[in-house]
């Protein structure tokens, strides 16, 4: 390719921002990116990665809000200004090679659940749809997603997430702020996504429950 920031008539790329606009609507439809909340990426066969730009609307996505990052988080058009988030998206396509596609959303679940979670992970167990995760096949097991201390200095955040690579099934959670999760392709990650948004809101709704129960 001659000009890695303008060429848009390469199919991956064209492709990757399709994708990227369809999950922003389909996470925007069920409410885990609200305003300007969440980010989403793809791997590019030649290693640079899709991403959005900061502060879009993720509901509302155009392909032109869809730059390329190299490895590092560098834009390769230094006008445009990637996610905030970036370099957490960089992450698992450093440590995770298998992996085509990342997201990021706010649900309330995810941040009511890690505000109010003492421990430092919260743990699935007993649902079927756990078996949306990688290497899980049975209901009867117990997953953990962790929870990290939410931080405004990313590479800061990316260094306390980085020990846990190869242990996170369902990807992990930043304390009131929201979910990653990751997959070999959009559609995976999405699968993945909802599989987890699921699970987080039956968690919520039954602590709801619970405690209602024994304030009653
Ligand atoms: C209004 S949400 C605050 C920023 C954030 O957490 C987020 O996910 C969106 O940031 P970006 O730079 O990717 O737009
Ligand atoms: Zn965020």
């Amino acid at each position: 390719m001659d000009n890695p920031v303008l060429d848009r008539r390469s199919g991956p790329l064209e492709q990757a921002a399709h994708d990227i606009v369809r999950a922003g609507q389909r996470m925007d439809a069920r409410a885990w990116v609200p305003a300007t909340a969440g980010n989403i990426s793809c791997r590019l066969p030649d290693g640079r990665i899709a991403i959005t730009r900061s502060g879009c609307h993720k509901g509302f996505l155009r392909e032109q809000d869809v730059i390329t990052v190299d490895g590092a988080g560098r834009p390769h058009d230094p006008g445009h200004r990637p996610s905030a988030e970036t370099l957490l998206h960089c992450q698992v396509y450093r440590r995770m090679p298998d992996v085509g596609a990342v997201l990021h959303g706010h649900s309330v679940a995810s941040t009511v659940l890690s505000m109010i979670e003492k421990t430092n992970a919260l743990t699935l167990r007993d649902y079927e749809v756990q078996k949306v995760f990688d290497g899980q096949t049975t209901h009867d097991a117990a997953i953990t997603v962790p929870l990290f201390a939410n931080d405004q200095d990313i590479a800061r955040l990316a260094g306390e997430v980085e020990p846990y690579f190869g242990a996170m099934p369902a990807g992990y959670i930043i304390r009131g702020h929201g979910v990653y999760v990751w997959g070999r392709d959009m559609d995976q990650a999405l699968a993945r996504l909802e599989g987890l948004e699921f699970l987080l809101a039956c968690l919520l709704q039954r602590r709801t429950l619970e405690g209602r129960t024994l304030g009653a």
